[in-house]
């Protein structure tokens, strides 16, 4: 398994705090969306245990997950009063705090260490007792049903997946997740995915599969788009690791192979790494086109050849 402690640092300018001089580390991003229940949390703790980190120690892991859930918005106490009775809409992007999740991602993405707080479904608030500590990392996955909603925040992503699963699965899976892990009686999960989660989904969250580079279809269960995932995480890190941080995520996937003087140069001049990563890649993904397990939204320049 790759060390992926060396992946890469990044030289920041002055400002936000950081000295001219230091080296931080800059992690590659990606956000991983999907319906309620779709299995977004799983699909993201697989990848971390390919990528060997999910028993690691918190304060020592290179790779890191983080949920959207912890950016709800604080509820006043009437919302409050009517969350209680599974009368608050928290499928709606309204009941998240948009400008707190911006920055707290531009922050991971400048190499700060920052703190997010859990979140307790069963008294719908934000736990600052229990608080995530996210130490500079060299992946950070950031899940949640609204994460391509926000066109400031879908910027960030170096990645952006969605987890497909049909809603009958989803529903089959949440009603009993809401009653034995998040405090809720059949008649509210019910209540709540007829009056708010199942439009809120159609409304808000199925229009933001068209961002996605990836669509995983049947989410965790779909090993062989997992595979690739990790596979083309290792090759971006590599990637880094042999070039610099100026192997920017965004270059590696619009990269067109067939225009003249296309690629881009490592420290020596060559770019024959990148190259093959890609071509190694994007053969794969025409394969797995093939077979409907794993596929690309069009992404014109992408070289599937
Ligand atoms: N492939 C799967 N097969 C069976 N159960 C699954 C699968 N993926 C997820 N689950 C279960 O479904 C529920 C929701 O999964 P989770 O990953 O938490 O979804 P999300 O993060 O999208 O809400 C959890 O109880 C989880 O254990
Ligand atoms: O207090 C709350 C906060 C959120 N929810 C529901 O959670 C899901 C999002 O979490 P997933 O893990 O992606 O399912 C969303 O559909 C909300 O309805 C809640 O019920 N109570």
């Amino acid at each position: 398994m790759q060390d992926l402690r060396n992946a890469d640092t990044l030289r920041l300018p002055n400002g936000d705090g950081a000295a001219a001089n230091d080296e931080v580390k800059s992690p590659f991003l990606i956000g991983v969306a999907g319906g309620t229940a779709s299995g977004k949390s799983t699909v993201c703790k697989k990848i971390m245990e390919q990528l060997g980190q999910a028993e690691m120690d918190h304060t020592q892991r290179q790779v890191v997950s983080i949920s959207q859930d912890s950016f709800y918005r604080e509820l006043t106490p009437a919302e409050k009063a009517k969350a209680q009775k599974g009368l608050f809409n928290f499928d709606h992007p309204d009941a998240f705090n948009e400008e707190l999740m911006y920055s707290t991602l531009q922050n991971i993405l400048k190499g700060h260490k920052v703190e997010i707080p859990s979140y307790d479904y069963r008294t719908n608030s934000l736990d600052f007792e229990n608080v995530l500590v996210i130490y500079p990392a060299d992946v950070v996955l950031f899940e949640g049903i609204l994460v391509f909603y926000f066109p400031k925040i879908r910027e960030l992503f170096h990645m952006k997946l969605f987890v497909d699963t049909d809603s009958d699965t989803r529903l089959a899976r949440r009603v009993p997740r809401d009653i034995n892990e998040r405090g809720r009686d059949l008649d509210a999960v019910l209540t709540q995915y007829m009056t708010f989660v199942k439009p809120a989904f159609e409304e808000f969250c199925s229009p933001t599969k068209k961002f996605a580079d990836v669509i995983i279809p049947r989410g965790a269960d779909n090993t062989v788009a997992i595979d690739l995932i990790v596979q083309h995480i290792r090759d971006f890190l590599n990637n880094r690791s042999r070039h610099g941080s100026t192997g920017n995520m965004a270059l590696y996937m619009n990269l067109d192979l067939n225009a003249t003087g296309a690629g881009f140069a490592g420290p020596d001049g060559s770019n024959l790494g990148t190259y093959n990563a890609i071509r190694r890649f994007s053969t794969i993904c025409k394969e797995l086109n093939m077979q409907g397990n794993y596929f690309f939204e069009t992404n014109k320049n992408l070289p599937y050849h």
